[in-house]
């Protein structure tokens, strides 16, 4: 099963070999701006799932949101350890 890290180590995979059809490329191509919107999305679409539907949807929208943060990271260089020192 993939983790937080493994996907991380995926995505900053992709961001460096930029392949055809990459949503991830295509995210990160819109920038800071762009990406901030998607976090803010999906940080809605969480608490809605968290309030009103399954704990199954609440946790597919967890991950949506986990890996939008992740493009976050690449697009702003920052690694997993600038990350977990503060946790
Ligand atoms: N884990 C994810 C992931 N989670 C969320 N998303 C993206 O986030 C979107 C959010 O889903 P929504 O249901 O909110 O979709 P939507 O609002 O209709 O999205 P839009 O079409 O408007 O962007 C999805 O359409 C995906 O584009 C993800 N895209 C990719 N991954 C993983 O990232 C890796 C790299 O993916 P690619 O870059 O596409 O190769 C693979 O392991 C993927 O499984």
């Amino acid at each position: 099963m993939k983790t937080f890290d493994t996907l991380f180590a995926e995505l900053s995979e992709k961001a460096k070999t930029r392949p055809e059809g990459s949503r991830t490329i295509a995210e990160l191509d819109s920038g800071v701006h762009g990406i901030g919107k998607k976090v803010v999305e999906e940080a809605a679409e969480v608490w809605m799932a968290a309030e009103y539907e399954t704990n199954e949807a609440a946790a597919e929208e967890i991950s949506q949101l986990l890996y939008h943060l992740q493009v976050m990271m690449l697009a702003k260089g920052l690694t997993l350890q600038d990350v977990y020192k503060h946790l």
